[in-house]
Parts: structure tokens; sequence; C-alpha cells
């Protein structure tokens, strides 16, 4: 139906209604091609081999195309709106390819940012707890994600039972860091082994110190930073983050340090870095 009444366009202005057509024109493209999209999962998943459940997620290649997506935007369009689009359809075709479900911590943060970054066609469940979640990633076998909030106040250092060969933490959100911006909760995504041979920018060791004193100091030194603390029956459990770059002699030096000796428990995954953006107009 058309409205031309509504409105009031002026000489050489277009009309509501023409504008509507524009508007028309553009959605049935979007979703035209969106089901041209969705005919290409089937030949994805023989050339991925993607036979074992949670086999297709592709982190580094998702981070690729966040790069290339914030690269080109323009216009007045909030990035973080186009993100949540492409994580939407992301998600969806990565579940098309083998379902699998995300696993978070109680509360509505964790579950605004499950929703935000993996849509409404992805399984959700909420665990008791941080070792519910990764308990719940290591039983679902491939077939489940688990979110863990980053928070500086910590009461335990959940990370331990992680590990290179079992659940691991693979991304950390939000994927674009700006000020103001929707579902900004630090969070890491957790995961059994992937498929995945692209190198996250970031890799994730786990550390235990005598104390704290001087950790984030040593840390800095190699260029890594600090993620988190916390002191548990008379140590410091420690979680760092190291560029790829820095060479494993380098981590393996803190074990020197003579004021504060460090044992590395192991890396426990990685993560690409969040595009930083300055703060939307
Ligand atoms: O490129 C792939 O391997 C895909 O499976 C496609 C796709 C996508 O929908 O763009 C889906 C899942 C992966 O994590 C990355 C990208």
């Amino acid at each position: 139906m058309t409205d031309s009444k509504e409105g009031g366009a002026q000489k050489d202005e277009p009309t509501l209604d023409e504008l509507r057509q524009r508007i028309d024109s553009i959605d049935e493209s979007i979703h035209r091609h969106l089901i041209e999209r969705s005919e290409i999962v089937q030949a994805l998943i023989a050339v991925k081999r993607t036979h074992k459940p949670g086999a297709a997620f592709r982190p580094g290649r998702e981070m690729d195309m966040m790069r290339r997506l914030v690269g080109r935007h323009r216009g007045i369009l909030p990035i973080t709106t186009v993100e949540h689009l492409w994580r939407e359809i992301i998600a969806t075709f990565t579940h098309m390819q083998a379902p699998y479900d995300v696993i978070v911590e109680p509360g509505v943060e964790l579950r605004d940012v499950a929703r935000f970054y993996f849509g409404f066609t992805v399984g959700f469940k909420e665990a008791a707890d941080s070792a519910d979640v990764i308990e719940q990633v290591r039983a679902g076998d491939g077939a489940a994600l688990g979110l863990v909030a980053n928070q500086s106040d910590a009461k335990s250092a959940w990370w331990v039972p992680l590990s290179k060969d079992g659940v691991q933490i693979i991304g950390r959100l939000p994927v674009i860091k700006q000020a103001g911006r929707p579902v900004d909760l630090d969070t890491f995504v957790l995961s059994m082994p992937l498929m995945d041979t692209t190198v996250p920018d970031m890799r994730l060791v786990a550390l235990c110190a005598p104390h704290e004193e001087g950790v984030q100091d040593a840390v800095n030194r190699i260029g890594g930073q600090l993620i988190s603390c916390v002191m548990e029956e008379g140590h410091c459990e420690c979680l760092v983050a190291v560029p790829f770059s820095v060479a494993d002699v380098e981590v393996e030096g803190l074990t020197r340090s003579p004021s504060n000796p460090m044992v590395i428990r192991g890396v426990v995954g990685g993560y690409w870095t969040p595009i930083a953006l300055s703060a939307a107009e």
C-alpha cells in the first residue's frame, strides 16, 4: 500500500513512496543474497569435512571478516549494529554446518553477550557457575561454546582447569572496542580444541606465583599483560596474555625471577586483539 499524502516532498526531492521503493529494493537484494549465502553451506560442509559437532568454528576467519567490515564501514549506521547483524549471520551459518549450544555463567549481562554474538538460532544454556560452564563445554565435546566474564574482582581462578588439549579460551569479546557501545562486558569464549589452523594475536598462559607483588612488572617487561590474579591457598594464580611474537624462552624467564619465581601451569588458549575504535559521535 502506498501513502503518498504522508510527508511533503519539495520539488526535486524524492517522494516518500520513492524512498520506500528504494528501501524495498535494497531489502529484497539483502534477502536474496542471504538465501544465496545459505546455499553455500552444503558445499562448505563437504570441503571442510565438518562431520564432528562444532568443527565448523573458524575464529581467525571471523576476525578477518570483522576487520574488513570495520574497514569499509561509513555513514551514520552504528558499527555495532552492523557487527550484530553479521554475528547473527555467521553464528547461524556455523550452527547450520554443525549445531552447538552456548553455555554461560548466570546473569543478564552474559545472556546479552550470548545473544549479541551468537543470535537466537544457537541453543542457549545457563550454567551454575564458571566451573560448570567448563564442565558443560567439555561434555559437549565440540558442540558447545562457553562464555565466562573477565571480572577484575574474580573470586576464583576459574582458568586453572583449562589446557591446550582440553577446554581452552578461543576468543575475547567484544570484538569491537568502542566507548559507549552496547554489550561491552569483557568476556572469554571457551571451546574444546578447534580444527582452525590460524594463530591468534595473543596466547594466554596460566601462572602461579608465591605472591602478587612484582608479577605485573615482570609480565609487562616481556610485553605481556596481567589479565587476572587471584589469591588461593597462600599463593597467587595469574592469567597472563602474551603476544604470539614473544618467544617461549622469554615467558620461561618469568620462572627465574629471584624475588617472585613463578611456575608456568601452561597455555590455556589465545585470542585476537579486539578492534579499537574511537567513541561514536
Ligand atoms: O569460512 C568458513 O569456514 C565458514 O564456515 C563460513 C563462516 C561464515 O558464515 O562466514 C561460518 C563459520 C566460520 O566460523 C567462519 C565463517
